[in-house]
């Protein structure tokens, strides 16, 4: 039951201070872009058009219906799964078990709405609603977080995450202190990371589309595309959802108030941005343009696939045929570092793809206001800031095979610029 006080690991993300700030900062943004998506001069920068009230941001039924989406999320979750995948291997040398149904879940969601909305569910009133709804997720993402910070206290030293355990509570708070936190085999990071915030997102940009048909008569060529880019870029982190068991966020990361906030707010409430301005901004869009913009997402799209399952195949088994021709580096720890193919281009290519699909979710917003480029603008910064962490970890984990990588690949992103 012992917890590690002061663990020793560097602090990151500015330390208490920085984590301090971004617990108010973080939120406050995603009211800002909430509140100014809606306003006519639509600026990223001023401030917003007015203060919500309470009344603006409190709404019991609205807490009702996120519990209620909550709780479906958590019944598909519990459903038989197509297949049972095992994370990585612990502390203690044993290795987790997770359910692979993100996917079923995606598909089911999307019956139960049709079913719902065929019935008379007015989905285009949810834009209506945001306001109040992301203030229940905050809330709940808040609370949430002071239970897993809680539950942490009479977790036993092997269950703790490396870097959420400083001993400074506001920093822990932010970090999060238990890697795996799971009640019997509900595992809660897992769950929020695909679940909820993910789904959500594409059901936030669903109800704008249907609402700017009943508003416009029919849904415009621009909010088409953000839909069905967007779409594409859920269904296929749920397709591949066994490869979230490597990420940082799973593997390293602690479940606290930066995951959960991520996970439950921020995804589906601003990640949605585009759509949220285009029904209040709409923006002529010709088919030249649409077709350059196609082409765009799908070279980022070719990219982040192909870099991400070359990676994953290679893990599994580096005698894939598909891989076995790839140029290596061996690492004293046994594994290899691919030097060839995608990996040998950047040392992040599947952030490069990440970003050139961001682009072209903003450009069917045109070029007449910032706001709808805000996800490209933080997205890059998170990225960079992400790249920079997996190094440290690389480093950490690979030593001297690490730098002769980077000696070959010197790119961390973008080729010949960064
Ligand atoms: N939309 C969003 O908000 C976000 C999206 N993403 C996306 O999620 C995906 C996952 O990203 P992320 O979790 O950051 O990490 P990555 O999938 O990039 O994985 C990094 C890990 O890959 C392994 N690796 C690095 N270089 C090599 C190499 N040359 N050969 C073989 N293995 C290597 C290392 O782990 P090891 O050696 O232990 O296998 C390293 O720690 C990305 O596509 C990213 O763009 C990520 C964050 C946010
Ligand atoms: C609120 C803060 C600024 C930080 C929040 C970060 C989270 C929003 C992201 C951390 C890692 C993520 C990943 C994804 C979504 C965003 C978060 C949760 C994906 C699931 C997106 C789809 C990809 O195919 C896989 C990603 C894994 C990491």
């Amino acid at each position: 039951m012992a917890s590690p006080q002061g663990s020793g690991a560097p602090l990151e993300f500015g330390g208490p201070l920085g984590a301090a700030a971004l617990m108010l900062l973080l939120p406050a943004t995603m009211f800002h872009l909430l509140l100014v998506a809606r306003s006519g001069p639509a600026r990223l920068l001023g401030p917003p058009p007015y203060l919500p009230g309470p009344e603006a941001l409190w709404s019991p039924q609205m807490l009702l219906l996120w519990f209620t989406w909550l709780g479906l999320q958590a019944a598909l979750y519990l459903l038989p799964a197509r297949k049972v995948a095992e994370g990585q291997e612990l502390k203690d040398k044993s290795r987790l078990r997770y359910p692979i149904n993100g996917f079923q879940a995606l598909v089911l969601t999307a019956l139960l709405v049709g079913l719902a909305v065929s019935a008379g569910l007015p989905l285009g009133a949810l834009p209506e609603m945001l306001l109040p709804l992301a203030f229940a997720a905050t809330l709940t993402a808040f609370i949430f977080s002071l239970l897993l910070y809680l539950k942490a206290l009479v977790a036993p030293a092997s269950a703790l995450a490396p870097g959420g355990n400083s001993g400074n509570p506001i920093y822990d708070f932010f970090l999060g202190r238990e890697l795996n936190p799971r009640i019997w085999s509900f595992d809660f990071k897992y769950f929020c990371e695909l679940r909820p915030g993910l789904i959500g997102w594409v059901l936030i940009n669903l109800a704008l589309l249907m609402q700017e048909a009943e508003l416009r008569g029919s849904p415009s060529l621009a909010m088409w595309l953000v839909n069905g880019f967007q779409l594409l870029y859920v269904g296929d982190a749920l397709w591949h959802e066994e490869a979230v068991l490597t990420t940082m966020d799973i593997t390293h990361d602690g479940f606290g108030f930066m995951l959960a906030f991520g996970d439950l707010a921020w995804v589906p409430f601003t990640y949605s941005l585009q759509a949220q301005f285009l029904l209040h901004h709409p923006q002529p869009l010709g088919l030249p343009m649409a077709s350059v913009i196609c082409l765009i997402n799908a070279v980022g799209y070719y990219i982040f696939r192909g870099a991400n399952s070359q990676k994953n195949t290679f893990r599994k088994n580096p005698s894939d045929p598909r891989v076995a021709g790839l140029e290596t580096i061996p690492t004293a720890t046994g594994r290899q570092l691919l030097v060839s193919g995608w990996w040998g281009v950047v040392r992040h290519p599947n952030y490069l793809g990440d970003l050139i699909m961001a682009l072209a979710w903003s450009l069917p917003c045109g070029v007449s206001h910032l706001l709808p480029y805000f996800y490209l603008l933080y997205f890059t910064s998170l990225l960079v800031h992400r790249e920079a962490r997996d190094e440290q970890q690389c480093l950490r984990k690979y030593g001297l095979a690490w730098h002769e990588y980077c000696r070959r690949v010197p790119y961390r992103i973008l080729p010949y610029v960064y």
